[in-house]
């Protein structure tokens, strides 16, 4: 397995290092005798959007339980921020607890009504501040899970494949508002995603992940916003494929490095 450091994503020419927001050493995870991340290291850095992305069963879930701290059975070090959050595939809304209650669940303090409602509005929810989750359509409902995010003023969000479960424009509507999210606040973002265009879409930086940790890694060397009429684009995609084990016989894949 590569051992993947952080890269200095500042402009050409200051190679000033910074400090990682996540630094994660020799990180083991075993299920019995069967080590599902074997001795990984990562930094992020802050503000950087690190997409995860790897065939089903590799481990990248398990690999964000620990960033998130729900799960300390390891063996090596994690460092992350005090203040993250994590938004999962399914919402996780509370179905008795109105949509603003849900967005301030597990704050410290008094629910505080005008903050849920601020986060509301940043991501178009404003209106639905008093209604039941019931009531909200997927997408609302995810867009409600990124509200409740959004409150506890992070400085690392974790994504576990937000967009799985949704339609295709329902999807794109919910990767830009996770980049305009992500550029207003300037926090660190880890996506898991099966999605390698989404991947390409929103991150600084991709890594692909393999059976026990981290094999390949790639620099995202695109303006933003991503074009995926971009020859680049497509560059880049085929490369993924390719590490991904992706059958790419009828396209050129020798273009895109290795
Ligand atoms: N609590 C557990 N006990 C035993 N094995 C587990 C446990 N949690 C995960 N595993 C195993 O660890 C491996 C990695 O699982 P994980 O959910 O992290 O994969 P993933 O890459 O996120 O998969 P997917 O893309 O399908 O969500 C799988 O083989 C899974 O069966």
């Amino acid at each position: 397995m590569a051992a993947v450091l952080h890269r200095n994503l500042s402009p050409a020419g200051d190679e000033t290092p910074r400090p990682s927001v996540v630094r994660v050493r020799g990180l083991t995870r075993r299920f019995g005798a069967r080590a599902v991340i074997d001795n990984l290291d990562l930094d992020i850095a802050p503000g950087e959007f690190v997409a995860l992305i790897g065939a089903s069963g590799c481990g990248k879930s398990t690999f964000l339980r620990v960033l998130a701290d729900l799960d300390a059975d390891i063996e090596g070090e994690v460092a992350v921020p005090a203040r993250r959050a994590v938004a999962f595939q399914e919402p996780r809304l509370i179905p008795w607890k109105s949509v603003w209650r849900n967005v301030v669940l597990g704050l410290p303090g008094l629910p505080n009504r005008g903050r849920a409602e601020a986060a509301l509005a940043e991501v178009g929810l404003g209106h639905r501040a008093e209604v039941w989750p019931k009531v909200l359509s997927g997408g609302e409902a995810q867009r409600a899970s990124l509200a409740r995010t959004l409150v506890r003023d992070p400085d690392l969000l974790l994504l576990d494949e937000p967009f799985g479960a949704l339609d295709a424009l329902t999807r794109l509507n919910a990767q830009t508002l996770v980049a305009d999210l992500w550029r207003r606040h300037g926090y660190a973002v880890l996506l898991v995603t099966h999605d390698v265009e989404e991947a390409l879409l929103l991150a600084d930086r991709v890594l692909v992940m393999e059976a026990r940790g981290i094999a390949h890694e790639l620099v995202v060397d695109l303006p933003r916003p991503r074009d995926i009429s971009r020859e680049r684009f497509g560059v880049l995609h085929r490369q993924l494929l390719t590490w991904l084990g992706v059958n790419l016989r009828d396209t050129a894949v020798h273009d895109g490095g290795e």
